[in-house]
């Protein structure tokens, strides 16, 4: 059964969609088209999981009035309803298979005690909190990002495997919007300055280009205000088919 509902994802390919989910007929994986479209994966039930991306009781004011700043921007103007916002505010998840409609009930069959690593953690605010924002028309995303307590590397910094943790999250988002099932091939970071525990930051992340089957995705990890840049990276995510990741190539 399982099987049969892995091979019923199929990709959908289409400018401007919302991240809703449809159900499609074919019986046949296929891998993505690698135009800048956007692509979606899909399955064919439908519920609705926990979003983690809501504001919480640990997030600071400052983390606060960021996440409101691009929430705005997400809105329609009500004096201008055909026009719609390029921006939206992507949902969060526990676990990367529930993005699939019908995938919160996959996650009870598959491995059902995974958890994504940035999401794995019940006290609000020790690890990760963050929210992503989606400029469907740049290809650009953003990501509010407030560090927690469990995240210390050098004293009263974070340390720097949680800020790579957050990149290739951040970066990965965004080429899976784009490209569909992705994985990351290559990450390079460089380390510009000290970024303090607790403090809130912005990922800013925006498609570099689309090669066959790679995705190239630039970063810069920068203060809340912008003023100060902590972090810049590259990233390659080559797109792969859902058997990649049960031991079939095809
Ligand atoms: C609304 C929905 C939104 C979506 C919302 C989703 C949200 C969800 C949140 C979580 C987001 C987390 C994102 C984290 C994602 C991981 O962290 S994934 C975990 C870490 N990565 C891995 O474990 C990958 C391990 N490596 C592999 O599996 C394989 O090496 C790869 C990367 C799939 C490539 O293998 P392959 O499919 O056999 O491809 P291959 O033919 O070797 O290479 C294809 C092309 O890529 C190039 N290439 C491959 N590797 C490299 C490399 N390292 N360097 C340079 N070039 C390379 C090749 O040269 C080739 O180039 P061309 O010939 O086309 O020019």
């Amino acid at each position: 059964m399982l099987r049969h509902m892995m091979r019923r994802l199929v990709l959908f390919q289409g400018q401007h969609q919302q991240p809703t989910f449809r159900a499609l007929r074919g019986t046949k994986m296929k891998t993505p088209r690698h135009s800048p479209g956007l692509a979606l994966s899909i399955w064919t039930l439908s519920s609705k999981p926990r979003d983690f991306s809501q504001p919480n009781s640990s997030w600071s004011p400052e983390m606060r009035k960021v996440y409101d700043h691009y929430n705005a921007l997400c809105a329609t103007d009500p004096e201008n309803e055909s026009e719609k916002s390029p921006w939206m505010k992507l949902p969060s998840y526990n676990r990367s298979i529930k993005y699939a409609t019908g995938g919160i009930h996959l996650s009870k069959l598959i491995q059902a005690e995974a958890r994504l690593f940035t999401r794995n953690v019940k006290e609000q605010g020790a690890t990760f909190e963050y929210v992503v924002f989606i400029n469907k028309e740049e290809k650009s995303c953003v990501c509010v990002f407030q560090s927690g307590r469990l995240l210390e590397g050098a004293p009263g910094h974070v340390h720097g495997g949680a800020i790579a943790t957050m990149i290739d999250t951040v970066t990965g988002t965004l080429a899976g919007f784009l490209s569909g099932p992705i994985m990351t091939a290559n990450l390079n970071i460089d380390y510009r300055s000290p970024m303090p525990l607790g403090s809130v930051v912005l990922i800013h992340c925006v498609l570099d280009r689309i090669e066959r089957r790679k995705t190239y995705i630039t970063c810069k990890v920068t203060s809340a205000d912008e003023s100060k840049l902590y972090t810049e990276a590259t990233a390659l995510f080559v797109s792969i088919s859902v058997g990649h990741l049960f031991g079939s190539r095809s």
